[in-house]
C-alpha cells in the first residue's frame, strides 16, 4: 500500500501503491504512518520524497470508507506527524492530489508538480468539507479570498495555478518525483519551522465579514439548501478567527455535522452512480468491458434546429469532423451561421482556436456516404425520420452507424426501415445539447454491442455521461416526466397555483419549478405532442366525458394555456408573465389565476388546500414509482442509472441524491403507504398505482438502493 525505499544514499522515497486512484484507505494511512516512522528514525535518512504509483500522486480518502465505522489509523494524527517531522518532507505531485491527497501535499514541507498534474479540494462536492486540516492550512497557505473559493466549489486547478497561487513551490516538465529528490537534498539543514503551514498566521483581510457573508449569499444562491458549501465557509472563518488547533476542533464539528446530514450520503452515492452508468450489459453477455468501440472520425447530423446545432458542435469540439445537413438553403444558412457562433464562443471561453475547418454545410444525404456515424436530428415526427432512415440506408456506405436523436420514438421501428438494424441505436441528447451533459444510449433489441459501445464511447469523447437505456416510449427520461407533470397540473386542478408548486419543488432542492421550467422549455412543444397522440386539438374523441382521456383522468390546463399563445417565456406569456418577449424574471399573472377558478367552477371542483408535503409527495413519489416500472420492465439496468438520468439531464438536487435513491432514503415502506393513499383518492390516476417492484422491495425489509439489482436480477431485462 506503501513502497519505501532508499534513494540516493540518504532520501527516503514513499511511494503509495493503491491504484487505480492511491486514495487513502486505512492500509495506505497505515503505511504512511510506518514509513515515516522508520525515515524519522533512521540516521541515513536525511530527507523524505512522497510520490504515488502510476503517475497519480492520490485522489484522496478512500470514499468507500466512508458508508462505515472509521477503521485503521485517523488521517489527521498521520498528518500531523509528516508537518512536525525534523527532516525536510517533499510532496512530488503527478496526475491528481485531490481531497486528502491534497492534504497530505499540504503538510510537506515542500511541493514540487509536474505541469500536466491537477489540484484541488473536491470534498464539498462530496457534501463534506476537507476534514483533514484542508480548510485551516490552505488559507494560511494562499490566503481567505483565493482559499474560500477553492474550498466552496471543489474546482480542481492545474499545477501552473497551484504555483501563481503559491501552493506548490515549483513546476516540472520532467519526472516530478526525480527533480523531488534533488529539492529534497538541497532542503536538507534549511530550517522547517516556515514550512509548517499550520505553524503561519492566516493573512486576513479588513473585509472579512463582508466576503463571507457575500460567499454565503452566493452559495445559497447556487445551490439550494446544501449544507456542505455553508459549513466550509464556516470552517473558513474559523481559519481566519481561531488559533490552529481551535480551528481544526470547528473542522471536525463541522464535518460531523455534515456526515449526520444524510447530505453527503446522497452526493457520494451520485459520485459512484456516475461511475457505475458507464458500466453497460446487453442481454447477449456483451457489456462494457469486453466489447470493442469503433472510432470514429468522421460524422453527419441531419437537421440544424435547436438538437441539431448543439450536436454539430458537441462532435466537432472534440475533434471529430461534421458535415451538417439541412433541407433548404435558408435553414442551412442560418444553422451553418449559428453553429459557428457558439463554436467560436465555446472555443474562446476555453482559451482554443476553433475547429471551423472540421464543419461542411450540405442540403443533399448524397454526400453522406463515407462518413462513419449519422445522428438524425430532425423533427419528432415518425414518418419523417422513418423517410430519412431509408435514405440513408441507401446513400451510406453498409458499415455507417445510424443513429437517432429522438426523444422517445421507437428506434427499433426505424432500425426496420434500414438494411442495418443492428447498426441502429439511440442517441438522445439534452437540449442544450453541447451544455447538457447526459446522454442517454438507446439499446434497440436488434442493435448490435459494437454498436452500443461506440454510441456509449462517443458519447465520454464528447464529455457526456452516458447511459445506456432500453428502447420504450420516452426511454427512461421522458417516460419518468409524463407522470411527474400529470401530478403538477392535477395539482392545479384541486386548488394549488403555479407558485405554489414551484415554491414546493424549489424548496425541496431544484433550481426551478415544474411551471418555470416549462416556461424555459416552451409549452407548445407538449401542446404539439399531446396534439399528435390524440388527447387534445380537433381529433379528439367528442363521446370523451371532460377531463377524461383514452381512459384516464386528464387535465386539459395546459392545453387551454396554449390556445391562449402563452408558450412559455418565448412570447413573454406562459404559466406566468413576463415584461416581454425572452425575460426570464417570471411574475405570478392575474390572468392564470383567473382560467384556474373559471375552470374550476366550470367542472364544479371545489378548490382545497394543498400542503407542500402533498406536493412533494404526488410529484416526486410518482416520479419514483414509473422509476420502479421500467427497472421491472428491464428498460434501466438499474436504479443507479434512472438518478443519473435525472441528475445530468434534469437537474434533480444533487444532495437528494436522484429519485431512486431519495424514496429509498424517505423509507420504502411509507412511500408506498403514501401512493397507496393517493392511488385511493385518486383511482383514475393509474401512474398512483404502487409498482409491484416497490411492492417486492417493501416486503423483502427494504433494501438499501444498492442492493435492489439483487431483487430486479430475476425479472426481465432488455439491458
Ligand atoms: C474527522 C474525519 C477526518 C476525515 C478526513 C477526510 C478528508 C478527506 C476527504 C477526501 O479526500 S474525500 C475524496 C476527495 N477526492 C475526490 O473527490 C476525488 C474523486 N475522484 C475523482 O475525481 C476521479 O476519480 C479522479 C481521481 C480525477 C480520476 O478520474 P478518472 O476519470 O481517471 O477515473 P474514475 O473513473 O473517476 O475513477 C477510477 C476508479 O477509482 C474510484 N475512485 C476514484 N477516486 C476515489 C476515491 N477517492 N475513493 C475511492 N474510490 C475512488 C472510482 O470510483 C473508479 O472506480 P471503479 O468505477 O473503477 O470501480
Amino acid at each position: 500500500m506503501a513502497r519505501y525505499e532508499l534513494v540516493k544514499r540518504s532520501v527516503a522515497l514513499i511511494t503509495l501503491t493503491n491504484p487505480p486512484v492511491n486514495a487513502l484507505s486505512s492500509p495506505v494511512r497505515h503505511a504512511i504512518a510506518k514509513s515515516m516512522e522508520r525515515a524519522l528514525s533512521d540516521p541515513k535518512v536525511t530527507a523524505v520524497v512522497i510520490c504515488g504509483e502510476n503517475g497519480r500522486f492520490c485522489g484522496g480518502a478512500d470514499i468507500r470508507e466512508f458508508a462505515g465505522p472509521l477503521r485503521g489509523p485517523p488521517l489527521i494524527p498521520v498528518l500531523d506527524a509528516i508537518e512536525a517531522g525534523r527532516k525536510p518532507v517533499v510532496a512530488a505531485i503527478e496526475g491528481v492530489a485531490l481531497g486528502g491527497g491534497f492534504e497530505l501535499a499540504l503538510v510537506c514541507h515542500y511541493r514540487i508538480a509536474h505541469s500536466k498534474a491537477r489540484l484541488g479540494l473536491p470534498e464539498v462536492t462530496l457534501g463534506i468539507l476537507p476534514a483533514a486540516g484542508g480548510s485551516q492550512r490552505l488559507p494560511r497557505l494562499i490566503g481567505i479570498p483565493a482559499a474560500l473559493e477553492l474550498i466552496t466549489t471543489g474546482r480542481h486547478i492545474s499545477a501552473q495555478e497551484a504555483l501563481k497561487l503559491g501552493i506548490v513551490d515549483q513546476v516540472t516538465d520532467q519526472n516530478a518525483c526525480e527533480m523531488a529528490v534533488e529539492f529534497a537534498l538541497k532542503s536538507v539543514g534549511k530550517p522547517l519551522s516556515s514550512r509548517r503551514v499550520s505553524m503561519l498566521t492566516t493573512p486576513c483581510p479588513p473585509d472579512l465579514d463582508a466576503l463571507l457573508e457575500a460567499a454565503t449569499m452566493q452559495v445559497k444562491k447556487k445551490a439550494r439548501g446544501v449544507m456542505a458549501p455553508l459549513a466550509c465557509i464556516q470552517a473558513v472563518r474559523a481559519a481566519a478567527t481561531m488559533p490552529f488547533s481551535k480551528g481544526m476542533k470547528r473542522e471536525s464539528e463541522l464535518m460531523t455535522t455534515l456526515f449526520n446530514s444524510g447530505q453527503a450520503q446522497a452526493f457520494q452515492y451520485c459520485f459512484f452512480a456516475q461511475r457505475t452508468a458507464g458500466k453497460w450489459t446487453l442481454p447477449s453477455g456483451a457489456q462494457w468491458n469486453n466489447s470493442k468501440p469503433r472510432e470514429i472520425r468522421s460524422a453527419a447530423v441531419i437537421g440544424l434546429g435547436t438538437m441539431g446545432r448543439g450536436i454539430v458542435v458537441s462532435l466537432a469540439r472534440v475533434g471529430i469532423s461534421v458535415i451538417a445537413v439541412e433541407s433548404e438553403k435558408k435553414l442551412l444558412e442560418n444553422g451553418r451561421q449559428m453553429v459557428i457562433g457558439m463554436l467560436e464562443r465555446d472555443a474562446k471561453r476555453r482559451g482554443v482556436s476553433a475547429s471551423l475547418n472540421l464543419l461542411n454545410f450540405t442540403l443533399s444525404l448524397q454526400d453522406l456516404k463515407d462518413v462513419d456515424l449519422v445522428i438524425e436530428a430532425v423533427f419528432e415526427d415518425m414518418a419523417l425520420k422513418k423517410r430519412v432512415f431509408q435514405e440513408l440506408s441507401k446513400v451510406c456506405r453498409p458499415t455507417t452507424l445510424l443513429c437517432t436523436n429522438t426523444s422517445g420514438l421507437d428506434v427499433d421501428a426505424l432500425a426496420g426501415v434500414t438494411n442495418r438494424p443492428h447498426l441502429v441505436a439511440g442517441m438522445h441528447f439534452f437540449s442544450p445539447a453541447h451544455v447538457m451533459k447526459l446522454l442517454e444510449v438507446v439499446c434497440g433489441p436488434r442493435s448490435s454491442s459494437e454498436t452500443i459501445a461506440t454510441a456509449m464511447s462517443l458519447g465520454k469523447k464528447m464529455g457526456k455521461v452516458s447511459v445506456a437505456v432500453g428502447n420504450c416510449p420516452g426511454f427512461v427520461g421522458n417516460r419518468m416526466l409524463k407522470p411527474y407533470l400529470d401530478q403538477a397540473t392535477f395539482l392545479l386542478e384541486e386548488g394549488a397555483t403555479p407558485e405554489q408548486i414551484d415554491k414546493a419543488l424549489e424548496d425541496f432542492g431544484f433550481a426551478m419549478g415544474v411551471f418555470r421550467m416549462s416556461d424555459l422549455a416552451g409549452l407548445d412543444v407538449g401542446w404539439r405532442v399531446r396534439k399528435e397522440s390524440g388527447l387534445t386539438g380537433p381529433d379528439v374523441d367528442s363521446k370523451n366525458p371532460p377531463r377524461r382521456r383514452q381512459g384516464h383522468r386528464y387535465c386539459p390546463i395546459p392545453d387551454m394555456v396554449c390556445e391562449q399563445g402563452r408558450f412559455g417565456q418565448k412570447t413573454g406569456r406562459g404559466w406566468y408573465m413576463y415584461d416581454k418577449p425572452g425575460d426570464t424574471n417570471a411574475k405570478p399573472d392575474p390572468l392564470i389565476q383567473n382560467l384556474l377558478e373559471t375552470y374550476r367552477s366550470r367542472y364544479g371542483i371545489q378548490p382545497r388546500n394543498i400542503s407542500d408535503q402533498e406536493i412533494i409527495e404526488r410529484c416526486l413519489f410518482v416520479l419514483a414509482n414509473e422509476g420502479f416500472r421500467i427497472l421491472e420492465d428491464g428498460m434501466a439496468a438499474r436504479p443507479e442509472d434512472i438518478d443519473v438520468i435525472y441528475l445530468f439531464g434534469y437537474a434533480f438536487p444533487r444532495h437528494r441524491g436522484g429519485p431512486m435513491f431519495y424514496v429509498s432514503m424517505v423509507g420504502l415502506e411509507r412511500v408506498l403507504e403514501r401512493l397507496e393513499y393517493y392511488h385511493q383518492a385518486h383511482p383514475d390516476v393509474p401512474h398512483l398505482e404502487p409498482s409491484a417492484l416497490l411492492k417486492k422491495l417493501v416486503a423483502c425489509g427494504s433494501p438499501p438502493v444498492q442492493k435492489w439489482r439483487e431483487y430486479i436480477k430475476t425479472m426481465h431485462s432488455h439491458l
